[in-house]
């Protein structure tokens, strides 16, 4: 079997290789728009500034009176339509000195009303068809301005709410319809399609010993959907250069990954098959463990081929390092920064080897905690990690800070 030992950059290279390439792509700058709701997962393809103030007009914070000068306060009240449908929160008498009128959260506030008293804070009395309120005992008449929510005093309007680039969760999304947005300019997804390769593989059942059950295949794509890319249905290939040069020849998407066929004996396959397609490869091979032998190409018609290694945690390790930096770049987006944390542990030194290592994390209490059961054949410990930190090949102890790496 001929051996290779392709030329391997550092980890930190590798990243910036994928994302250098991306910047070259401008399929990740399409922008579509959207309503809100379908925005969820997306990017922002633009900055987007508050369309007006927030909250937009003066309101009360709590259901009770609204009232004017001090009590006890003459009760009037607007003409309520006999419609329990209808929305009363406009609907607003003005008052005088003197005066206190029912008012609910979020009402609109009167005209002349300088506090809200809190209804469970009152006592209402009625003599002769006239009702006042007072303060119920034990309580103090409201400052001027309680419980008043101002125009403007969460935010005002034109300032800048999110950055271009920025992934829309539900609760962005309802902050955004919150303002008024009936449309957001989004990014269109980066498309990609996967790949899963190895004979010793099945998809369905308790595996017998010499197969194993797919790691890769549908969890791949979902995994590519929280970065915002639209994933096809994973491909099956056999472990032979046909099945392989097919998949190239026959995917459109902008993003290939593959797993498998990265060690020494497939990495032949995938190299005659990519030098056929006149791939340039970005990266051969990695300073780092697990998945040094992850790799990355450019093709021809600018397609990017990511191949992941075999074993289960280095595909994804490796998948974690280079697909953020990728998407960064297609998107237009500095590389992503990573947050840093003490460590909870030592991390012993690596024998005889100068690469970096990722281990699956949990941070907690703004620590990370090193999982056990992390060889790159398992998914134990990063099936409950938080992040990967990432450790320096001469070892750590206790309270170093070193970077994280979010996991998704
Ligand atoms: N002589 C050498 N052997 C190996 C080397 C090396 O440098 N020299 N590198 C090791 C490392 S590190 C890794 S990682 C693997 C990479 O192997 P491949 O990318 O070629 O992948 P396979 O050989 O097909 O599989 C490796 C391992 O992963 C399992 N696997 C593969 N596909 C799946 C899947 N879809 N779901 C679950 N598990 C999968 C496969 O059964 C093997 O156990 O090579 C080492 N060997
Ligand atoms: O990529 Mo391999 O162990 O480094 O799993």
């Amino acid at each position: 079997m001929p051996h290779h030992h392709p030329p391997a950059v550092a980890w930190e290279q590798a990243r910036k290789n994928l994302h250098a390439a991306g910047l070259t792509c401008t399929a990740g700058t399409d922008v579509e728009t959207l309503p809100p709701k379908a925005a969820i997962g997306r990017y922002t393809a633009d900055d987007l500034y508050s369309l007006m103030d927030v909250p937009h007009y003066d309101s009360s914070a709590m259901d009770g009176y609204a009232v004017s000068g001090t009590p006890p306060w003459l009760l009037v009240t607007p003409e309520y339509p006999d419609d329990e449908r209808v929305n009363i929160h406009r609907l607003t008498v003005a008052i005088e000195p003197g005066q206190a009128t029912p008012i609910l959260t979020g009402g609109l506030l009167p005209r002349g009303a300088q506090a809200i008293v809190r209804e469970e804070n009152t006592t209402l009395n009625t003599v002769g068809g006239i009702t006042t309120v007072t303060m119920a005992s034990g309580h103090i008449p409201p400052a001027n301005g309680a419980d008043i929510r101002r125009t403007g005093s969460e935010l005002p309007a034109g300032r800048l709410l999110v950055e271009r680039g920025t992934l829309i969760t539900a609760r962005l999304a309802a902050f955004l319809g919150m303002n008024g947005f009936d449309e957001i300019p989004v990014l269109a997804p980066v498309t990609a399609r996967c790949a899963f390769t190895g004979n010793e593989v099945i998809t369905i059942g308790v595996p017998e010993a010499g197969q194993v059950r797919d790691a890769f295949g549908g969890f791949l794509e979902a995994t590519l959907a929280t970065q915002g890319c639209a994933a096809l249905p994973s491909a099956r290939l056999a472990d032979t250069g046909h099945d392989f040069t097919t998949f190239l020849n026959t995917s459109h998407a902008q993003v290939l990954i593959f797993t498998g066929g990265s060690s020494t004996s497939g990495v032949d396959m995938v190299r005659k098959t990519l030098a056929e397609a006149q791939a340039t490869y970005l990266f051969e091979s990695v300073q780092v463990r697990p998945g040094h032998p992850a790799l990355a190409a450019r093709l021809a018609d600018g397609r990017i081929v990511l191949g992941l290694p075999g074993n289960p945690l280095a595909a994804y390790t490796a998948l974690y390092s280079y697909l953020p930096p990728l998407l960064a770049g297609m998107r237009g987006l500095p590389l992503p920064p990573l947050d840093t944390a003490e460590i909870a542990q030592d991390i012993p030194a690596l024998t005889a080897s100068s690469q970096q290592r990722l281990i699956p994390a949990l941070v907690r209490e703004c620590r990370a905690h090193p999982l056990p059961r992390r060889a790159s054949y398992m998914l134990s410990g990063l099936s409950k990690a938080t992040h990967l930190l990432v450790a320096d090949a001469s070892g750590h102890t206790a309270g170093d800070r070193v970077p994280l790496l979010p996991v998704f």
